[in-house]
């Protein structure tokens, strides 16, 4: 974190519940010379990692679906999303996250994957980094039945389903998840599934 046009950062924290939401306060140089001295809340909750499991065989791809509570106190009717898996690094590097949590989130154990994609998940206000990965899935990889970590109080449906219905779905707005709609859009632009 360094720029010859940012000076005098003061860091301030605002909430330190389950992650960390900072208020900073810094002198920025704008582009024509002048000094200003913006405020901006970053909310620090790590990095994390998606993964688009698909079988080219059976023309299919996993999704899940599961409650986001901030969606449902915004315009999202009865709270549910369909994702791609995904998970917070935690200790993990993002390849060890990915395979982590698609066991535990889908219940397939894959051994390795493809990172197509990192990019920071809204950089006005959250640190976080998402590392995009796709896979190649087969039936003789399940191991159990997914569904996240019940401790977690996760609660997770696993979908298997037509990836031209994924594409419908987001075609007609029914995938709202941005992470989703980067995978699948991937998958179409690359020929994945061919
Ligand atoms: N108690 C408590 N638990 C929380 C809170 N916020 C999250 N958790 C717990 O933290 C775990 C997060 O599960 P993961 O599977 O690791 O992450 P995720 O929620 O799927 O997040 C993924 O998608 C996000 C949304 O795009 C991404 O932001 C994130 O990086 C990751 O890819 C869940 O068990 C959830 O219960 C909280 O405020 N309080
Ligand atoms: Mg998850």
């Amino acid at each position: 974190m360094s720029s010859l046009r940012v000076k005098n950062i003061k860091k301030t924290v605002l909430s330190d519940n389950y992650y960390t939401l900072f208020k900073f306060n810094f002198d920025y140089q704008k582009s024509d010379g002048s000094w200003v001295k913006p405020m901006r809340e970053v909310y620090e909750r790590g990095h994390g990692a998606g993964i688009l499991l698909y079988n080219t065989k059976k023309q299919t791809v996993i999704l899940i679906k599961q409650f986001r509570f901030p969606t449902f106190v915004h315009d999202n009717k009865d709270g549910f999303l369909v994702e791609i898996p995904a998970g917070l690094l935690d200790q993990d590097n993002p390849e060890q996250c990915i395979i982590r949590e698609t066991e535990e989130e889908v219940g397939i154990r894959l051994k390795s994957v493809k990172k197509v994609y990192e990019g920071y998940s809204s950089p006005g206000v959250l640190t976080e980094k998402m590392h995009f990965f796709v896979a190649e899935y087969s039936d003789d990889m399940k191991v159990s039945e997914g569904g996240g970590i019940a401790s977690e109080n996760e609660d997770i449906e696993v979908l298997e389903i037509p990836f031209t219905e994924a594409i419908d779905m987001l075609n007609s707005g029914k995938i709202e998840d941005t992470r989703t709609i980067v995978l699948l859009q991937y998958a179409q632009i690359h020929n994945l599934l061919n």
